[in-house]
């Protein structure tokens, strides 16, 4: 995704950890070792933590308190980034480079220790991950191309881990002399993707300067924070090979990356893994009516995706 530089960021956060005053029970703020010692490394988020969001059980940015429109909600110094160099479009020289560097020890551990593992979810969901039958069972001929091009070009087979590193939390920030850099910016990159998000990427990759997130609207206690991936002109192949998700809706998530490589494994070769019946049943429920205006875009949402099965 990307960040440009901005002249608005207001009021700085101050130091210290806040204690939620009342969290919804859905969300449960971890507490295990390594991200209370991860947590600890950086300059103190007072406004925010890093939680497990039930029930899909991945993790995010949570609001702790309430806050204002306009006001920083992240703020994280330039130097604590990772400097990945200059923008290039192929992810493979950052890639290596984050591999030395990780591999060196240059970079802190305590960060090194909470990035999704070689055996996480995260990483098994995206495309370039999957086995030859799983991608061709998508029918995606452009990340078909992608992923032969890049089997050919892959020096060593577990640079495939640090790709998916790069292509699925690396920003690019511009450092105020017209050039974009990659950087890998510790807790900001811990923010989850919402097409609807209207935070805003704010900062400057330059000694002094902070890269931010500045509410877009009001936050209430317990909101989680997102951000807006990408251009918003990607496609659902280019959010598959990135970053393991359909981009339109949560339940698509589930549609197009857990559940299409789960029913592939077990042998059930339908389009996007969904058997015809249950893409009935979607329909069915697709028919309700709750929610509001968000309940009716979503619905709308999960039907666009299960017509693009459907042309498969
Ligand atoms: C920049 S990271 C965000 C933090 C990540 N959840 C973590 O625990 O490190 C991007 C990854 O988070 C997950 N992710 C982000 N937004 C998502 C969403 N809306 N639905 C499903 N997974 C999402 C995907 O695995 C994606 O590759």
């Amino acid at each position: 995704f990307n960040i440009s530089p901005s002249p608005k960021p207001s009021t700085l956060l101050s130091s210290g950890f806040g204690k939620p005053s009342s969290l919804p029970p859905t969300l449960k703020i971890s507490v295990d070792s390594k991200t209370t010692k991860f947590l600890k490394s950086l300059p103190p988020q007072k406004s925010t933590s890093l939680a497990t969001i039930k029930p899909q059980n991945y993790r995010g940015i949570v609001a702790l308190k309430n806050i204002k429109k306009g006001d920083p909600i992240i703020a994280i110094p330039y130097t604590s980034a990772i400097d990945l160099g200059t923008e290039t479009v192929d992810p493979l020289p950052p890639a290596l480079k984050l591999k030395e560097m990780i591999e060196s020890g240059e970079i802190d551990k305590s960060y090194v220790d909470v990035l999704p593992s070689i055996d996480s979810e995260d990483y098994k969901n995206v495309y370039s991950c999957w086995s030859e039958e799983e991608r061709l069972s998508l029918g995606f001929e452009f990340l078909e191309t992608e992923a032969n091009l890049l089997k050919a070009r892959l020096p060593a087979d577990d640079v495939l881990y640090y790709i998916f590193l790069i292509t699925s939390r690396v920003l690019t920030v511009q450092n105020g002399e017209g050039e974009g850099k990659k950087l890998l910016i510790p807790y900001l990159d811990m923010c989850n993707h919402d097409e609807d998000s209207v935070h805003v990427l704010t900062g400057v990759a330059a000694e002094g300067k902070s890269l931010k997130v500045i509410a877009g609207k009001d936050v209430k206690v317990g909101e989680e924070i997102t951000i807006k991936y990408g251009s918003g002109s990607e496609g659902v192949d280019v959010f598959l090979r990135d970053y393991g998700f359909d981009p339109c809706s949560k339940s698509c998530y589930k549609i197009f990356a857990q559940k299409v490589q789960k029913e592939i494994k077990m042998g059930l070769k339908n389009k996007g893994g969904l058997r015809e019946e249950e893409r009935r049943q979607i329909r069915e429920n697709l028919k309700g009516e709750g929610g509001g205006e968000r309940g009716e875009r979503v619905r709308r949402e999960v039907g666009k995706c299960l017509d693009e099965i459907d042309g498969w």
